[in-house]
């Protein structure tokens, strides 16, 4: 672990007791984050992806094992406001504007009237939605809505963004052009993003680091780094380099469980 460590666990497991009994739906997982890593997480339904990533956030807790974030416990890391969480669902409040959704968190938090109309601005241009601070979320599409979300994580300045499946609704078209806006983001504010994704180009074209999981239990079968170069133009996709990448994701996820995705 460096300084530059921003996610570390160590043999981490999480068993949670149901009705029909114990469900391992993490197992010894071991994953080393660093700042300004692009993290995806692929594998299918049920290998822990959200698990681990509400560990990340304190929203659930280990069974066995030790996770850091920013160095410190997932708890005091939440009270530090380390991250932003962008859920699968936009999540906007209907009777709230949009510039009054962002804002949210930042009165609960108690920032200055006059701080939370500049960060407000700055994060709707930051997701291109500047003059949409008057709408409500029923008044946009669908992809403007998560845009909004994603405006929302980010208002507070954390470095870390935790993002479940923030496209999965959303179809191809909205969602390439999202994935690129997300890129330049990230490219343009260095932060240090956690992505959980069911789509292999999705997680190939966004990361830097690929993490394959697989069910019963949910564990880590393999790491990709990636080696693409970060200026990733859409049509990069069609290149061998790409293809590559994207071949050894899909073999992982074969290898980890027999179906597709
Ligand atoms: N609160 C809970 N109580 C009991 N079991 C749970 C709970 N949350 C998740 N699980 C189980 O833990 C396992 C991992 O779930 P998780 O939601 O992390 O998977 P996932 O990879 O994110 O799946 P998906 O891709 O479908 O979202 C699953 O078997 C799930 O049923």
């Amino acid at each position: 672990m460096t300084s530059d460590t921003v996610i570390s666990a160590r043999d981490l497991s999480l068993t949670f007791q149901t009705n029909d009994g114990p469900v391992h739906a993490l197992k010894d997982v071991n994953l080393e984050v660093q700042k300004g890593d692009f993290v995806s997480f692929i594998g299918p339904s049920g290998c822990g992806k959200t698990t681990f990533l509400r560990v990340m956030a304190d929203l659930e807790h280990p069974t066995d094992g030790q996770i850091t974030v920013n160095g410190i416990s997932p708890e005091d890391a939440r009270k530090a406001r380390a991250y932003g969480y962008v859920f699968q669902a936009a999540g906007l409040y209907p009777w709230r504007t949009i510039g009054g959704n962002i804002r949210l968190p930042l009165e609960i938090m108690g920032y200055a009237k006059a701080d939370q109309d500049t960060r407000v601005q700055r994060v709707l241009e930051l997701v291109d939605l500047a003059g949409f601070e008057k709408k409500f979320p029923w008044q946009l599409s669908g992809g403007m809505q998560q845009r909004a979300s994603i405006a929302r994580a980010l208002a507070f300045d954390a470095d870390l963004l935790l993002m479940d499946e923030p496209f999965g609704a959303l179809d191809e078209i909205v969602r390439d052009h999202l994935n690129e806006q997300l890129l330049e983001l990230w490219k343009r504010t260095s932060k240090t993003i956690c992505f959980v994704t069911h789509s292999i180009p999705e997680a190939v074209y966004l990361s830097t680091k690929i993490v394959v999981m697989s069910p019963r239990p949910g564990r880590i079968t393999d790491v990709i780094e990636s080696p693409l170069p970060r200026d990733r133009p859409l049509d990069i996709r069609d290149t061998p380099e790409f293809l590559e990448v994207a071949h050894r994701v899909r073999e992982g996820l074969r290898a980890g469980h027999g179906d597709a995705v």
